[in-house]
């Protein structure tokens, strides 16, 4: 088992601080839930713990290598990121091939939701066609940290679900954090919840303790 340690991370935009001092900690075989209003602060830190943009003071190690950068953390963690990161023009089934070089892998090509769109090009794709085959390219990944920006962000319900219960089924040897604005994708797959607000992150026991933090309506529980 490895786990991803997060610590000391800080960080300011024009004088503004959006992290203060955010502690986190991701084993492999957990999947943590990262909640958060709009503008909290969700995908600075992912994007701080992947490397992709800097702190003002950061300590993050996977297993015993620390991470300071993308580089260093090639093969322990992979982000997704919001936007779409699919390079134009190129067939989806030659990204399969490209990016997921183990056999154990090469199963979901035969995937029903991969399937049809394996001869299409990315730009020949519904945005939620696109998101699917973002995500599986990450899981399916090398890395043992998974970091998910809104990977549910339009998808139907019934592909939330079913990316839901795959990442489940993969949780055992990779560790997640994942994001969404939608509560309800995050509270069912995850096994401890934190919550971003004012710069700091709490981990909350209970679905009621969102509505102390601002984040839902008493009338959502
Ligand atoms: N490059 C930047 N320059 C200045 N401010 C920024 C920059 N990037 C983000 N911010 C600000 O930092 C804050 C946190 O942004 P971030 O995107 O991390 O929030 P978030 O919780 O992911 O939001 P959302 O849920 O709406 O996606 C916001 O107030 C945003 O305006």
């Amino acid at each position: 088992m490895k786990t991803l340690h997060i610590d000391s991370v800080r960080k300011s935009y024009q004088n503004k601080v959006i992290l203060s001092d955010i502690y986190l900690a991701c084993k492999t075989g957990e999947i943590v839930g990262l909640l958060g209003r709009n503008g909290s602060g969700k995908s600075t830190l992912l994007k701080i713990i992947f490397g992709s943009e800097r702190a003002d003071n950061k300590f993050v190690r996977a297993g015993d290598r620390i991470i300071r950068n993308i580089t260093d953390g090639r093969n322990l963690v992979n982000y997704l990121p919001q936007d779409n990161f699919l390079p134009r023009g190129v067939r989806i089934r030659t990204l399969f091939e490209l990016f997921l070089t183990s056999k154990m892998n090469r199963h979901i090509l035969e995937h029903e939701y991969v399937q049809p769109l394996l001869n299409k090009k990315n730009d020949e794709l519904s945005g939620g066609e696109k998101r699917i085959v973002e995500i599986l390219l990450l899981i399916h990944s090398n890395a043992d940290f998974i970091l998910l920006d809104e990977p549910f962000n339009g998808l139907s319900p019934k592909l939330c679900d079913y990316i839901c219960e795959y990442i489940k089924q993969l949780a055992p040897t990779k560790g997640f954090i994942i994001s969404d604005h939608d509560y309800t994708n995050i509270i069912n797959p995850s096994d401890r919840i934190v919550v971003l607000k004012d710069g700091y992150l709490r981990e909350i026991k209970d679905k009621a303790e969102l509505v102390e933090l601002g984040y839902l309506l008493e009338s959502h529980l």
